[in-house]
């Protein structure tokens, strides 16, 4: 057991125990989720976050890699009540400061007031408070991470399910989790995926019945490629989105978004339907928000807690975008059957256009 120390911007630094060594520096978040840590530390979509756990027993039920999302840990360094011995192994293979002892009450306490922030962490033998402040002046504020499709896109097209005989499915990997592509594989679909700035003739080349934008991190405003590729194949092919996705998609057609202040991260996250008045359970993992989803978007789904934009259909155009995780990795499982859904309409099978509100 080493020292570890956090700083967060504003100056607060607390102290706790170091359980793996190292220094990390990136947006401080916290995640509500009682259950599923392996699929949120390998959820691209954390990526240049620090991430903590509010739930205070994390490990609790080991580390198994059936579960990830992808092939490493996301976030820059880990935080929470308790890491068991097993998660700490994971933690020090992967090079990944993680700090436990401390209350993350405090934590929690202070990004919700203040925002998700900017954090420095030193976890070591020697390291002191000074380490953790100078990593804190070192780091970049999440919208400024213009190039981070990079870090999180697979850098070839990949194509899995070919013996498959249902839809042709292009995902745009801006950070996709695996569990997006296993959703669509158990639905029969062939999935080509794309990086997250692949030109609209490479994706135009594999003939898809369906332009998906996956989940990734940061600001979907430096996604410029794959607002492109919305803005080219909108009028042509229907279009689906997840969470970043669908923030891209309402760049693309007129709409904008925003930072919230402290985001949507946990695994019960009520939303309503409009239409039907059903509210489902969800998984979230977000920061921005769709501000305004423009003219060619309806706003069909809404979060109970604080009225933001949840589900958004297409008016004159077949699109269908969800801010939360309906491939419910950890769970719940109240909304899998978007990717029925989005399939549906891929093959012309089902009308998933919006009548706007006010008509
Ligand atoms: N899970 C995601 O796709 C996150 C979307 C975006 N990076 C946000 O924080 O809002």
């Amino acid at each position: 057991m080493t020292e570890a120390y956090v700083a967060l911007e504003g100056g607060h630094v607390l102290e706790g125990r170091g359980r793996a060594d190292g220094t990390a520096r990136g947006e401080i978040v916290f995640t509500t989720a009682y259950t599923g840590y392996e699929e949120s530390l390998t959820d691209p979509s954390y990526e240049e976050q620090i991430l903590t756990f509010s739930y205070p027993l994390i490990g609790n039920y080991g580390v198994r890699e059936e579960r990830f999302e992808d092939d490493r840990i996301h976030p820059r360094a880990a935080i929470a009540k308790e890491f068991t011995d097993e998660i700490v192994d994971w933690f020090e293979r992967e090079g990944v400061p993680a700090v436990d002892h401390l209350d993350t009450r405090d934590v929690v306490t202070d990004i919700r007031d203040g925002g998700a922030m900017k954090c420095g962490i030193a976890v070591g033998e020697d390291v002191t408070e000074e380490d953790a402040l100078e990593q804190l002046e070192a780091c970049t504020a999440m919208s400024d991470h213009t190039d981070i499709g990079a870090q999180v896109s697979v850098d070839e097209p990949v194509v899995h399910g070919t013996d498959n005989d249902g839809e042709t499915v292009a995902l745009i990997d801006c950070g996709a989790k695996g569990s997006i592509v296993d959703s669509l594989l158990a639905r029969d679909a062939t999935v080509h995926v794309f990086p997250y700035d692949a030109a609209v003739e490479t994706v135009e080349a594999v003939d898809p019945d369906l332009l998906f934008i996956s989940n990734g991190p940061g600001d979907p405003v430096n996604f410029e490629g794959a607002i492109t590729l919305v803005e080219a194949f909108v009028e042509d092919m229907p279009v689906a989105g997840i969470c970043l996705g669908q923030q891209i998609v309402a760049e693309a057609l007129g709409g904008s978004t925003e930072k919230m202040t402290f985001g949507h991260r946990g695994v019960n996250q009520p939303v309503l339907d409009l239409e039907s008045g059903q509210v489902v359970m969800t998984t979230q993992n977000h920061g921005y928000t769709v501000a305004d989803p423009g003219d060619h978007l309806e706003i069909t789904q809404i979060n109970v807690n604080d009225d933001t934009p949840e589900g958004i259909d297409g008016i004159e155009y077949d699109v269908l975008t969800r801010q939360y995780h309906p491939e419910a990795n950890p769970g719940p499982e109240d909304t899998l059957d978007f990717f029925d859904d989005v399939l549906a309409m891929a093959s012309g099978r089902a009308d998933t256009r919006a009548v706007p509100a006010d008509d």
